[in-house]
């Protein structure tokens, strides 16, 4: 079609459907936003990076106020960038605003379509998994059985490092992070020791897929024309999910094997595994509330794919982000590592993780880091369960709402000189510590507020502080000579450095 037709046609689908949507929903309408171009609106969204759409999106909010509807796809986008809202909608109207919008086509290639907590829609399966995860695998006494895994992983990393400081080159450090999260997720999930290959097996496939995300995204465009024009991309998208299936499922089966056995004879002793569940055994045993049947293995892959993916990416860049900024502000690394010296045992090496309750500088720093750089800039699509009525304006049922988390947390109405990174805002005289969950009010979200909040939230602290007071007390973290750290960000499944952190380490003296 010539381009001139193109622009016409859709000029004039833009004033009918501004009409039609102003006539359909009566009084009420959809909070206000710019023209609809249909065709060549979605094109420029979806084929634009998160992090050239995102300033978009704040002159956009900057136009047309914190509450807008953009025209993606096939329902409109309501996008929220404002804490007031966002605890009207996740807090006092919870449950209203807990469901997902419908599976995107990229989400639903399986036969059984791609089953994850996150995408769930609010109802009784959501209910059960969630249930399952935080019941089974992330309640205090589960989380604790990890601690010698925990250990072993730190060993990992102090060893993979330290034999880079022996060659005496600036460390790239964001691949042995990412290693030693996964070793830990990967043995939460399957609760084994795997092998290096396997791990790097494992690793690799849902790298790939998480990576290659925003590629994937602009199939969702009207699939019935990508699938055709876009054939070679869907084909990888196959691909991926099969090697996917193909490197997990033997490592379910495995644990189906021992969980079988171990049923048929209660008393064997399995010294590997001690007393750790792991998540694929509480999977095994659910039962589908709906259809009263037990997940198949596509089903559980998913789920293990959700588990590794969602633990591992987001406190990997959380941790790298953190450690940037140790580096780029040696007078915060050195206030930081006083603390923990202050705690350290006589004799012990490692800081022990009933030690990080009495170093309430490394949780500032923590906070800091996560209110500073959120590794999701933006919630998961929300929807709503019924039409909602917002002051003038209404949310309908159909809608995705989508809710700038990070533009919250930086907002200089709340934070005084909110870019600049300064942990000590979070250490107060009273010793109280800060309220991630904004029950009260919002003043950040990086793991989200209300029912969706993230359910590994109190694990990610976890395993972020006994990194960070682990990394700084073994080494000392300084930039590569005349190299400043540069904290510009871009958008991979989170929003990572740009340029990956290099330092320069060194062993402290013990
Ligand atoms: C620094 C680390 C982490 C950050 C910043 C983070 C952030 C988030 C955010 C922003 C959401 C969406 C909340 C919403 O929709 O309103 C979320 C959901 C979720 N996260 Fe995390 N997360 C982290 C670590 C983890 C870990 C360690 C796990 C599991 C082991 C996990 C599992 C999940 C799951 C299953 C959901 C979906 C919850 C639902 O829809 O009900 N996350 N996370």
């Amino acid at each position: 079609m010539e381009a001139w037709l193109l622009i016409l046609f859709s000029i004039s689908i833009s004033f009918l459907l501004k009409f039609i949507f102003n006539n359909y929903l009566g009084a009420k309408k959809l909070p206000p936003g710019p023209l609809i171009f249909p065709v060549i609106s979605n094109l420029i969204w979806f084929s634009t990076s998160m992090s050239k759409g995102e300033p978009m999106l704040r002159s956009l909010h900057a136009k047309f106020g914190p509450i807008l509807t953009l025209n993606i796809g096939a329902r409109p986008v309501i996008s929220i960038a404002d804490r007031n809202l966002s605890h009207q909608a996740l807090i006092r109207n919870g449950a209203l605003y807990a469901d997902r919008p419908a599976a995107l086509p990229t989400d639903k290639i399986d036969s059984t379509s791609q089953l994850t907590i996150v995408f769930c829609r609010y109802g009784p399966t959501w209910r059960l998994l969630r249930r399952n995860l935080t019941a089974e695998i992330l309640n205090p006494s589960a989380v604790k059985s990890y601690s010698r895994a925990r250990e072993w992983v730190v060993q990992i990393l102090h060893n993979r490092l330290e034999s880079e400081v022996k060659s005496g080159r600036p460390v790239f450090v964001m691949e042995h992070f990412r290693y030693a999260m996964f070793c830990l997720l990967v043995l939460m999930c399957f609760g084994d020791k795997l092998d290096e290959n396997q791990i790097k097996k494992i690793e690799e496939v849902e790298h790939q897929l998480l990576v290659n995300l925003h590629r994937f995204s602009i199939l969702n465009f009207c699939p019935r024309v990508t699938k055709i024009v876009m054939r070679k991309r869907w084909e990888e998208l196959f691909r991926l999910r099969k090697c996917q299936e193909d490197v997990l499922i033997p490592f379910i089966r495995e644990r189906k094997k021992a969980k079988e056995k171990r049923s048929r004879e209660p008393n064997m002793e399995d010294s590997k595994d001690e007393n750790v569940v792991s998540y694929v055994d509480t999977l095994l045993d659910l039962q589908l509330p709906d259809e009263n049947r037990k997940l198949n293995e596509l089903e559980i892959v998913s789920l293990c794919s959700e588990f590794l993916s969602a633990g591992t990416d987001t406190t990997t860049t959380s941790l790298q982000w953190i450690m940037a900024n140790l580096v780029k502000y040696p007078q915060i690394q050195e206030k930081l590592f006083m603390e923990i010296k202050g705690v350290v045992r006589d004799g012990e090496e490692k800081i022990q993780e009933d030690d990080l309750q009495r170093i309430p500088y490394l949780k500032a720093v923590i906070l800091e880091g996560l209110r500073r750089h959120p590794p999701s800039h933006f919630m998961p699509a929300h929807a709503v369960t019924e039409d909602v009525v917002v002051g003038e304006y209404v949310i309908p049922k159909e809608a995705a709402i989508v809710i700038n988390a990070a533009e919250i947390g930086w907002d200089p109405k709340v934070w005084e000189d909110p870019m600049s990174f300064n942990p000590s805002r979070f250490l107060n005289k009273e010793g109280e510590t800060f309220d991630m969950t904004g029950r009260r009010e919002i003043k950040m979200m990086p793991f989200g507020v209300g029912r969706r909040i993230c359910p590994g939230y109190a694990l990610s602290m976890l395993h972020l502080e006994y990194f960070v007071a682990n990394l700084v007390s073994k080494f000392e973290w300084k930039a590569v000579d005349g190299d400043d750290v540069d904290l510009s960000a871009k958008q991979e499944f989170t929003m990572v450095m740009k340029n990956p952190l290099q330092a320069q380490l060194s062993l402290r003296s013990k």
